[in-house]
């Protein structure tokens, strides 16, 4: 029905209708009465027949759709005994009245002939020709007994006596030879006679060469492809890996080269030419002139360490260590060898701010008002930097002109972190054991507890010392000796204050439009109380402010109730006081 064939071996004949194998549930009721087939346990091809003594199992060797005919073979190689079971007791043509088939051949033998029976033997069927004698066939007349006598006419088939072992059967019902001729399928005809059949297109199975055309470009363009991927993704991991590489090798590159280098006490000597060349000395130490390359000039400075237990140099080196700021000193560098330690910095021609704060007249060091503003901006541009843009607040506790530097093209550069203390940025409040700074330029909270607490604030104020420092106060008080450059600053700002507009009272520059935006910012800075003084944000934004006539003159910064200038000693240039105690 399904106009596929089925067999049971590789070389088994192909089973069509009429026939079926009779396990294939699928052709149930295709096949045609009588015509069911059956596999072996060998595979081979069976067909069940019926006769007077019990079914008869032959081998079907093969099936001719188109004659309509099939040979049959005995799996125990006795066709003659097989043979006397069907067709002894059969009409003359040897039809059976329950099976379809008729015998076409059996002998091709022209001859008449007798089935003769032995019982004694495996095959006890023989068949000779009737002329002949048993002795004459080669049997013994003791053991052979004759059966059934043939006689051969046009109706018996003509017999061979050599091919004993096969049957040949046709069949006539249904009758599908002219369907098999040409090349269709064969089935009962729907609503006909019992044998009328039909015939239809066969299923066209794909051939395997169709398949093989088919899949094998199919399968192998999948497998390329997933080669390709494979080969892919491979390639683009080991990419991936190489500039990952790259990535970290230009990292390690970029962070030794902004990460400070450590050098021994023999670089430094190596450096500094056996420390030719001292720039100046400040309170931890001289610094020297040095050369790293012929393009890179440095300043080495050489902490005391005979006073120190190594905080100033840890302070300094941490926190340096982590900045990068235009408007901040490099640290290139530093020694910790033995006993000696030592920072290594970028060289500034210009050295520190405090030898350009001076007098206008004096043609020779006064940068100009408008020089003076830009620095003033740089400088709190470095301190916004250490403020807010580090993982960690960074607060100085010690801005003043003479740590202020000036490279050649006057940019201010902040340096000597000896003091500063890296905080977290959410902490409004730091504590600090001793008061630090430089005097003059030290908010009152760091001198006593007693004015509030520490923060953010305290580098505020020391700015706005700057400020007012920058345009020229200290010089203009003329009866402070010129070379103790730190004022005790309550006095200092009292001077500033002649008048009751607040005006800065400078000689030929008076009203002066940065001048004053400088002292008024430099005023709001140092507020007594450190709640009233601006963020460096806000002091930056005032710095760049187009408006200056909008700036509000604060109240008077210094709170003559809350200080008793007497109390704080004047004749100190670096304040060290005691511990306070938290
Ligand atoms: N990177 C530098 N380039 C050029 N000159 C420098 C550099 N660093 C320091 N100097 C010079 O060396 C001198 C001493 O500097 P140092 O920072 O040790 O002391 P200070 O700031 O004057 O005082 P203190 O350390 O007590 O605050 C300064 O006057 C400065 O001019």
């Amino acid at each position: 029905c399904s106009g596929r064939d089925s067999r049971c071996g590789r070389d088994g004949p192909r089973i069509r209708f009429p026939f079926r194998l009779k396990d294939n549930e699928t052709e149930n009721g295709c096949s045609y009465r009588g015509f069911d087939l059956t596999c072996s346990d060998t595979h081979k091809t069976q067909i069940e027949l019926s006769s007077h003594s019990g079914p008869v199992i032959l081998q079907v060797i093969s099936i001719d759709y188109p004659r309509q005919s099939l040979t049959l073979s005995d799996p125990e190689n006795c066709i003659p005994g097989q043979f006397l079971k069907l067709f002894q007791y059969q009409t003359s043509h040897f039809q059976s009245q329950t099976s379809p088939f008729q015998l076409v051949e059996f002998y091709n033998f022209t001859y008449n002939f007798t089935f003769l029976h032995c019982s004694s033997i495996p095959c006890p069927v023989q068949v000779v020709e009737s002329s002949k004698t048993l002795l004459d066939s080669g049997l013994d007349p003791i053991l052979w007994t004759k059966t059934l006598d043939v006689i051969s006419s046009p109706v018996y088939p003509p017999i061979d006596m050599e091919y004993q072992n096969y049957l040949q059967l046709t069949w006539s019902k249904p009758n599908c030879s002219k369907c098999e001729i040409q090349g269709k399928m064969c089935k009962l005809k729907n609503n006909g006679t019992e044998d009328e059949t039909e015939c239809f297109d066969r299923h066209h199975k794909p051939t395997k060469k169709i398949i093989l055309y088919v899949t094998v470009p199919f399968v192998g363009l999948i497998l390329v492809t997933l080669i390709l991927t494979a080969c892919l993704r491979v390639y683009s991991y080991f990419k991936m890996k190489s500039e990952d590489e790259t990535r970290i090798e230009k990292f390690l590159e970029e962070y030794k080269a902004l990460n400070p280098d450590r050098f021994s006490y023999a670089d430094i000597k190596r450096v500094t030419n056996n420390f030719r060349e001292k720039l100046g000395e400040g309170a931890h130490g001289a610094v020297f002139k040095g050369k790293l390359s012929n393009e890179i000039l440095v300043a080495v400075k050489m902490l005391n360490n005979t006073e120190s237990d190594g905080k100033e140099f840890i302070n300094e080196v941490k926190a340096m260590g982590k900045v990068h700021h235009i408007n901040v000193v490099r640290l290139l560098g530093f020694c910790a060898d033995g006993c000696y330690r030592a920072l290594v910095y970028n060289f500034f021609s210009n050295g520190s701010l405090q030898k350009f704060i001076t007098r206008p007249d004096d043609k020779d060091h006064f940068l100009g008002w408008e020089k003076l503003h830009q620095i003033a901006i740089g400088i709190a541009k470095g301190i916004e930097y250490l403020h807010m843009s580090c993982d960690q607040q960074i607060l100085h506790f010690d801005i003043n002109p003479h740590n202020v530097l000036l490279d050649d093209k006057l940019l201010p550069k902040i340096t000597d972190f000896g003091l500063a203390k890296l905080c977290s940025k959410d902490q409004s409040v730091v504590s600090v054991t001793t008061a630090r700074g430089t005097l003059g330029y030290i908010a009152p909270e760091v001198f006593s507890r007693n004015f509030g607490n520490i923060s953010y604030k305290a580098d505020i104020y020391s700015y706005g010392m700057l400020l007012l420092e920058m345009i020229g106060g200290r010089k203009n008080i003329s009866q402070l000796s010129e070379e103790n450059s730190q004022v005790l600053y309550p006095e200092w700002i009292h001077n500033l204050f002649e008048g009751k507009d607040m005006q800065v009272k400078i000689e030929g520059v008076e009203n002066d439009i940065i001048l004053k935006k400088l002292a008024i910012i430099g005023l709001w800075c140092i507020q007594w109380h450190a709640i009233n003084r601006p963020s460096i944000k806000l002091v930056l934004r005032m710095l760049e402010a187009l408006d200056e006539e909008n700036l509000v003159v604060p109240p008077n910064p210094i709170n003559s109730n809350t200080i008793k200038v007497a109390e704080i000693p004047t004749n100190y240039s670096t304040l060290e006081l005691e511990s306070i105690h938290e």
